[in-house]
């Protein structure tokens, strides 16, 4: 009989001793993720292509490495490298001699076949995806990762974790091969309708992920990958995600309005309203201390501002980003070489007064000298027609407009990039918004099957 991966292996391979635990100390403190442009994020479809010189060696020397691995997969390309991970397409030689539940092609296949040919082992090759984890990333974020793929299994959408092995410093994690299309293959071109299938599939991934209270943290182009001509994406990266409540402490944010205004009435900041702007010389307040992973030009207002209780709504504004991005043809849309950079940059479209009241929000004061900001920004609509070189012309006194489709995924981009994460519209929401319901018949999806938490 066949046994079940994840449950007769995973668990006896990932050890990871009490020395391994003490590298800790010595953990690298990277919180962020890959640059959206470097990133190589490609995939090679053909299995057995050309590959380069440095490739074949890299290759080898992994498998010289990590003694073992080549009984069980014969690697074949490498297929993305990130700043956690190198990530290598891998046919599974040890396919037959497990359950596959994992596998839903085959599954699918199989539930259509004969009953003789239903027992007879899978001829064809199984690719899957070996992810090689970094020996600097600290165990403990090795061990978050495969913990929460674990907890999340069970969704189409979410790739699932088949296995995982330890050889000395070293961890892999073997995950389904999922083929895709790079982003930067079709966001130039992508029509609304299309992205209707993108976001109805994106959001059945973040509502399974958000009900089991988990956030993901590094919603980007390259970790949902996603096929166009099946209209399906699978989330992958799971190394910054985390639980929700991790580490929380109080944010005015979660107060009442009322003792929310109460405390920035009666704040220092508010003293000093009447004066020209100054500061303590010798601040001995201990700095604020926030959660801040994630990948530059993704992250939510909250995020930048140190917000103590982050929760599952800073996905849905990365999500936002991406749709931002989609709609303007601009990838990547911000390029912030830093937070006050990247805080900067969504000042620009929100405005100054939006910004003072975000910032506020979460006890925080913004203030800038840059007169160039306006108080109220500027709408997405403009926006949009500027990216994509339609603006009204002045002289001739033709006003250009978005499309109708357009126009309705613009009303949906204001729910996502909405910097009160309270007012941020919830996955669970999203797929039930007038934008991605049109001219869709309800719901198949395995995914509608689990309890949800709205959160
Ligand atoms: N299951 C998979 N099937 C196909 N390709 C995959 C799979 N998992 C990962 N990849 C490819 O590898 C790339 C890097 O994977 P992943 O994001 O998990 O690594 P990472 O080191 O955490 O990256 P980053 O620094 O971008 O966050 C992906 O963008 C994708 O192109």
């Amino acid at each position: 009989m066949a046994k079940s991966r994840m449950q007769s292996r995973a668990v006896e391979a990932i050890v990871l001793d009490e020395d391994h635990m003490k590298q800790e100390e010595a953990e690298e403190t990277l919180d962020e993720s890959g640059d959206p442009l470097e990133e190589s994020g490609r995939t090679v479809d053909s299995s057995d292509e050309e590959i380069e010189e440095s490739v074949a060696d890299d290759i080898a020397r992994f498998e010289e490495s990590f003694s073992g691995i080549n009984s069980r997969f014969r690697l074949i390309n490498r297929i993305g490298e990130g700043t956690f991970s190198t990530v290598y397409k891998a046919e599974d030689l040890e396919y037959n001699q497990y359950r596959n539940n994992w596998d839903i092609d085959e599954q699918e296949k199989r539930k259509w076949s004969s009953p003789g040919h239903r027992r007879r082992n899978s001829r064809r090759p199984h690719y899957v995806a070996i992810k090689k984890i970094y020996v600097t990333s600290s165990p403990m974020r090795i061990f978050n990762e495969l913990e929460l793929l674990y907890d999340l299994r069970g969704s189409d959408s979410v790739c699932p974790l088949i296995t995982a092995f330890r050889h000395l410093d070293q961890v892999v994690a073997v995950l389904p091969y999922f083929q895709h299309r790079d982003f930067r293959e079709y966001y130039r071109d992508m029509k609304v309708p299309e992205m209707r299938l993108y976001f109805r599939s994106l959001f059945t991934a973040l509502r399974h992920v958000h009900s089991k209270k988990i956030l993901h943290r590094d919603i980007k182009p390259t970790n949902f990958l996603y096929n166009p001509a099946q209209s399906r994406g699978v989330l992958v990266d799971f190394g910054l995600a985390e639980r929700l409540g991790t580490e929380w402490q109080q944010c005015a944010c979660t107060l009442g309005a009322e003792e929310r205004s109460y405390r920035v009435s009666h704040s220092v900041y508010a003293q000093t309203q009447h004066r020209p702007s100054c500061y303590p010389k010798n601040d001995n307040r201990s700095s604020r201390r926030a959660n801040r992973a994630g990948t530059r030009g993704f992250r939510a207002p909250e995020v930048l501002l140190k917000c103590t209780q982050q929760n599952t709504s800073i996905d849905m504004w990365s999500a936002g980003v991406i749709l931002l991005t989609l709609l303007s043809r601009r990838f990547p849309f911000f390029h912030s070489q830093d937070d006050i950079d990247a805080l900067l940059e969504i000042t620009t479209i929100v405005g100054r007064k939006k910004m003072k009241e975000t910032s506020l929000l979460h006890g925080q004061v913004f203030e800038t000298n840059i007169p160039t900001y306006s108080d109220n920004g500027h709408s997405f609509e403009k926006i949009i027609l500027w990216c994509t070189s339609r603006s009204s012309d002045k002289n001739s006194g033709v006003k250009k407009e978005l499309e109708d489709d357009e126009k309705e995924a613009v009303e949906f981009l204001y729910e996502l990039l909405e910097c009160d994460p309270a007012k941020r519209i919830t996955a669970k929401k999203a797929l039930e918004h007038p934008f991605l319901t049109k001219d869709y018949e309800g719901s198949e999806d395995e995914d509608d099957n689990f309890d949800l938490v709205d959160v």
